[in-house]
């Protein structure tokens, strides 16, 4: 569904972040990102999302030229964003977050999700109805994150480290709903520091550094974590073995 091609894009003119980015996310399945803090991973996330315009390069969505786009356009033709750091409402409760955001109007296609859904889904969530934002637990946070995310009915749902900080169980939980979601037609595409959770939660593995992106590599082969070893090995020569767990 969309393909980039010699994407640019930085915050300042002189110093760009992203270099010729080429990614075709062709296949509904889930996609992840991978690379070191600074790497530029959030970048692509919000130069996808609209958040920030490329210098160079294209955008093509179903075909068609998307270059540039704002938020606003980007989750209308179904392309959102689940941020980083949560980014909810700190007044608002769990029910109010998710009646709030809508999906668009027009958009025949897309799978829609019922507030029901969302908290079948994510049952926690269902617990702390009337809690606001700023009351949930980083868990929460971050399935209301997604659950709100995908009241926009997206195609192409971008989640910005989505298990950053959470305890295992809570992580789990969120990997096994973002798994599930090309079942529903929903393409995913998250950025995540570690090689082997990108292995662990997606199909397909990009590997981004230096601000260039490679792969794609496929998880089901089973050499994936070697392969990203590899990849990221071209940016770290001395990395020693041991030092990978904490990548
Ligand atoms: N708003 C901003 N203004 C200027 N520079 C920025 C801004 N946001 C990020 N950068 C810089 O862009 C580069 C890439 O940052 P980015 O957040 O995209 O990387 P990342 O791979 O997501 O890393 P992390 O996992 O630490 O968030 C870094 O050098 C960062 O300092």
């Amino acid at each position: 569904m969309l393909r980039i091609g010699d994407l640019a894009a930085g915050y300042h003119p002189d110093t760009p972040v992203l270099h010729q980015i080429n990614v075709d996310l062709a296949a509904v399945v889930v996609h992840t990102v991978v690379g070191p803090n600074g790497a530029g991973k959030t970048t692509l996330l919000h130069t996808l999302a609209g958040h920030l315009r490329p210098t160079t390069g294209w955008v093509l969505l179903d075909g068609r030229d998307v270059t540039g786009w704002t938020p606003v356009r980007a989750a209308r033709a179904g392309v959102t964003l689940a941020p980083q750091g949560r980014r909810l409402w700190p007044s608002l409760t769990v029910t109010e977050h998710l009646t709030v955001t809508r999906p668009p109007a027009r958009r025949p296609n897309s799978r829609t999700w019922t507030v029901d859904e969302l908290l079948e889904m994510f049952p926690a969530l269902a617990t702390r109805l009337h809690h606001r934002g700023h009351q949930l637990s980083g868990g929460e946070q971050q399935m209301l994150t997604i659950a709100r995310a995908l009241r926009t009915a997206p195609r192409l749902l971008l989640c910005d480290e989505p298990t950053e900080g959470l305890a295992p169980t809570m992580a789990a939980h969120v990997i096994h709903a973002l798994q599930d979601l090309p079942r529903h037609g929903v393409t995913v595409l998250a950025a995540v520091p570690h090689a082997r959770a990108a292995a662990a939660l997606s199909d397909t593995v990009h590997v981004l550094a230096e601000g260039r992106l490679t792969g794609p590599i496929t998880t089901s082969g089973g050499q994936a974590e070697q392969a990203l070893r590899d990849h990221l090995a071209l940016t770290s020569p001395a990395l020693p073995d041991h030092a990978e767990a904490h990548r």
